[in-house]
């Protein structure tokens, strides 16, 4: 079974490597969608794969590292592209989430990226 719990971080960001007079070259931001998936059976007794507020204190503190912050500043986030942001954070939660199994971002309501690892 996959759960999922759903995340939103405004941040600062501006794509380094595109073009000069590509509107993402410009300093702009977002209200950054994140869905967290986890996968795993589920609990005979729990009824539940995970308790999804365990799911949300692994996060926090990687989240508190995103939110309102301007994104080019953080090691290993210099090229901000959702691509960029979605493995950073799997890099981050893995090792503490190991059931963790897709990472959803969206920029705009239009545009986002889904990774699994
Ligand atoms: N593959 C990627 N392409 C783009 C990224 C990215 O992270 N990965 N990022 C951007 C920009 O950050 C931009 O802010 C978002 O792009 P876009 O979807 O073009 O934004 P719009 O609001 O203009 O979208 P419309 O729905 O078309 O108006 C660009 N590309
Ligand atoms: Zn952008």
């Amino acid at each position: 079974m996959e759960i999922f719990k759903e995340f939103s971080f405004e941040a600062a960001h501006r794509l380094p490597n595109v073009p000069e007079d590509h509107k993402c070259a410009r300093l702009h931001g977002h209200s950054f969608q994140i869905r967290l998936s986890v996968s795993g059976p589920v609990g005979e007794v729990s009824g539940w794969v995970m308790d999804f507020g365990d799911i949300k204190q692994a996060f926090k503190p990687i989240l508190n590292q995103l939110d309102h912050y301007y994104l080019n500043d953080i090691e290993g986030l210099e090229n901000p592209t959702s691509e960029n942001i979605a493995r950073w954070i799997w890099d981050k939660l893995k090792p503490t989430l190991p059931e963790l199994s897709e990472i959803q971002i969206r920029e705009t309501c239009t545009s986002g990226c889904v990774y699994r690892g």
